[in-house]
């Protein structure tokens, strides 16, 4: 079975890669990921300046998934784009950059630099950070979304993507891809970002589990799967010329395939990886090709976006 994926310009050997944030602060970790079976690799959110983000504990793992409230914390957007201008992106796996500003000048600034910086790397506006306390989730403001994307693409004017929330309403999912059809050179989404601010509680310290916000987090992994799906397969429904990402509760080559039935052209591991370790890539991609083998389909587009209703 053939795994690849071309789109965009970038060709991956297989759809999968980490979830920005996981396993991607560092240039030793993002090194980690491209050293793995991972078809690629993709930055933590960065911000114009370095951020220790929340205080620990801010992750913990869940009975069937994970809670964050991290904060945002990273080297600052300087330290991704030197890893970007130092990245061997001929040889290499495709690099993406997360850029999560904490202001639209911010945001601006960055892109700004990123493109003048001219690489070959995608970058990705994250309007989804659940964690800054004080701060909304711009991708739940249909309004604010609108401008913040008529802003950076006065800046911005190669392809780029963006992180979106889940949403949970019908009207919502036509309210966001009404705003996101207008923007042509807006090439991809990445649904979902974690859910946000969930709480989950240890019964036997009757405590939350992680310190920032008072236990409030953002939820991945098992428990966000369904949701994960919707999104995906709403947006793919609903964009105009536009590829989705699908990240959340992918743990096995079962969850992968689920996201590319639903329109995913690439699948993220965001709370698995965690877990896990880089390791979980080959495990997913070989269970994905089995599973293929197993229902007879010999690349991802046989099935992408397949999903049958009744
Ligand atoms: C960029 C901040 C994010 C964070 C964080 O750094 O707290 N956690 C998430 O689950 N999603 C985010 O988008």
């Amino acid at each position: 079975v053939d795994l690849s994926v071309s789109w965009l310009g970038v060709n991956m050997e297989n759809p999968l890669y980490n979830a920005s944030g996981v396993m991607c602060r560092s240039r030793e970790e993002l090194d980690a990921v491209a050293a793995s079976a991972a078809g690629a690799l993709i930055t933590k959110s960065c911000t114009l300046l370095p951020r220790e983000g929340n205080p620990e504990p801010r992750y913990a793992k869940a009975p069937h998934g994970s809670i964050n409230s991290m904060g945002l914390p990273n080297a600052g957007y300087q330290y991704y784009l030197d890893y970007a201008k130092a990245y061997d992106h001929q040889g290499g796996k495709p690099l993406f950059v997360s850029v999560s500003g904490m202001s639209l000048e911010d945001n601006l600034e960055m892109l700004a630099a990123f493109r003048d910086a001219d690489l070959p790397c995608l970058v990705e506006l994250n309007l989804s950070c659940p964690n800054l306390p004080g701060k909304p989730q711009i991708g739940y403001d249909f309004e604010a979304s609108s401008h913040v994307l008529s802003e950076v693409v006065k800046v911005y004017h190669k392809p780029f993507g963006v992180k979106l929330p889940p949403y949970f309403d019908p009207v919502h999912f036509a309210e966001m891809a009404s705003v996101l059809n207008s923007f042509p050179s807006l090439k991809y989404v990445t649904c979902i970002n974690s859910v946000g601010n969930g709480l989950v509680i240890d019964l036997d310290s009757e405590s939350v589990v992680i310190k920032p916000k008072g236990g409030l987090g953002g939820i991945g992994g098992d428990y966000v799967l369904p949701t994960a799906l919707a999104n995906v397969r709403e947006f793919y429904r609903l964009l105009d010329d536009k590829h989705v990402i699908g990240c959340g509760g992918v743990k096995s080559g079962r969850e992968a395939f689920m996201h590319i039935l639903a329109g995913a052209t690439a699948v993220q591991v965001g709370t698995c990886l965690y877990e896990e370790g880089a390791a979980c890539f080959a495990r997913i991609r070989d269970e994905l090709a089995a599973l293929m083998q197993e229902k007879g389909y010999a690349t991802l587009a046989d099935f992408r976006g397949k999903l049958k209703t009744m």
